[in-house]
């Protein structure tokens, strides 16, 4: 994926190079599996609160965790060429009028943000007009191109809205964000996101396609037709990320996958969105592997292809909430559970603390009340509390964050 590969269409350049990503620290992640068992409550009882609370820990690098002081929601805006071919339920001028809805504080990522404690930013990265300079300054091009027959931007305009991606990330965590949400707003944007994600995935376009802002079945088959194409076009750049972007993405979606990486690279946990905010996350993976860890799916998305691809990056959702909206409005509904998870670890007394008696004087021979077959919950041992085993939600290999096993590692 990083040197330069020769196809028969162009030269194309090395991919950006990111620092590979350091994981989340072990040691802290250790120390917070062991605190964990120490508070005033069953083990385990909190259930995915637990892991959740590890995880920010460890990303935080400290244990107790913070709770989060500065979490932002970034929404990357673009048109898309596709857009005109019938594959979404709204016209493009709908972009335009969404960012500045977005500006004035009335779309759903302002209100349910507000709600949540986080502020908002949206960007224009390839909208179809001119937009206020307060959101232009890393506008790439008008419009991204019709990606069933043409490349969704030439090669030095993919490598600038990463590089634009991985600036804004920069700045925002410069400017002390300590929590990242993406979001997009884009009419069209989720027929490349879907296109994106089968051709990673290898997966059909009739898996792949959705409904998106709620198509009628003539729009499904002409999206379908989008995609199929769209993939036929990409088949030479499936190893090829950069080449996957020019050929199929768009500039905001390109600037999503700089920004995410970018994002791991500065040890910043972000919450993940949907359909295109994952669809860039695929991408991000590539370009600097092991970024994921630094990760959590906020929700699922109705989407068929959010599905596909979050297996692909072994990532269980918080919500299951029959979202399907983008601007980065599921990922924020997750941010107060995570942040009840923080509470926890940071702030509740342990048993010593508390004075409250726990289990470990409890012996289940000689207390055949509290057998440790009847009542599991009380075995310590073969119930850590945050063992992935017993929790196959939560994936150990692709988040060893939450595997008790090699926590110390
Ligand atoms: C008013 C409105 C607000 C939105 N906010 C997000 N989207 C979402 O829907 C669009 C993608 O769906 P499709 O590919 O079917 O066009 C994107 O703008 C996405 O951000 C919206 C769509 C509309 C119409
Ligand atoms: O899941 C998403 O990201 C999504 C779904 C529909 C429309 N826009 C975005």
């Amino acid at each position: 994926m990083k040197g330069p590969s020769v196809t028969s269409e162009s030269v194309i350049p090395p991919a950006p190079d990111f620092e590979p990503p350091a994981p989340p620290d072990p040691e802290i992640r250790a120390q917070a599996q062991a605190r964990q068992v120490l508070l005033t409550k069953p083990s385990g009882s909190l259930g995915r609160l637990e892991e959740l609370s590890v995880w920010v820990a460890s990303c935080q690098g400290v244990c107790p965790p913070r709770m989060f002081q500065r979490p932002r929601v970034i929404v990357f805006a673009g048109d898309h060429g596709i857009a005109q071919g019938g594959v979404s339920a709204f016209p493009t001028e709908v972009t335009a009028q969404m960012v500045a809805n977005i500006r004035a504080g009335g779309a759903a990522i302002n209100v349910l943000a507000d709600n949540a404690g986080a502020g908002v930013r949206v960007l224009d990265m390839a909208v179809d007009a001119d937009t206020d300079p307060s959101v232009s300054a890393y506008k790439v091009r008008r419009s991204s191109g019709s990606i069933d027959r043409e490349d969704a931007m030439t090669d030095e305009e993919t490598l600038r809205a990463i590089a634009a991606g991985r600036a804004i990330a920069d700045e925002e965590v410069d400017s002390g964000a300590d929590l990242l949400i993406v979001g997009d707003m884009g009419i069209g944007n989720t027929t490349p996101a879907a296109t994106l994600i089968a051709a990673i995935t290898d997966t059909e376009p009739v898996a792949a396609v959705g409904r998106g802002t709620g198509i009628d079945d003539a729009g499904w088959m002409l999206k379908t037709a989008a995609i199929r194409d769209g993939l036929r076009r990409a088949r030479s750049y499936t190893r090829d990320a950069v080449g996957l972007l020019r050929t199929v993405s768009g500039a905001d979606l390109a600037a999503m996958a700089g920004f995410l990486a970018q994002a791991a690279v500065r040890r910043t946990p972000v919450i993940l969105d949907g359909l295109v905010v994952t669809a860039s996350a695929l991408i991000s993976e590539e370009f600097a592997p092991g970024a994921r860890e630094w990760w959590v799916a906020g929700h699922r998305s109705t989407e068929p292809a959010h599905t596909i691809a979050l297996r692909h990056l072994g990532l269980e959702p918080i919500l299951e909430l029959n979202m399907r909206l983008g601007e980065g409005s599921g990922a924020i509904m997750a941010l107060p559970v995570l942040q009840g998870a923080v509470a926890t670890l940071a702030h509740m007394a342990t048993f010593a603390e508390a004075g409250v008696s726990d289990n470990t004087g409890v012996d289940a021979e000689d207390h055949p009340a509290v057998d440790a077959e009847d009542h599991p919950a009380v075995d310590a041992e073969d119930h850590p509390a945050v063992d992935a085993e017993h929790h196959p939600a939560v994936d150990a290999e692709h988040h060893p964050a939450v595997d008790a096993g090699t926590g110390s590692d």
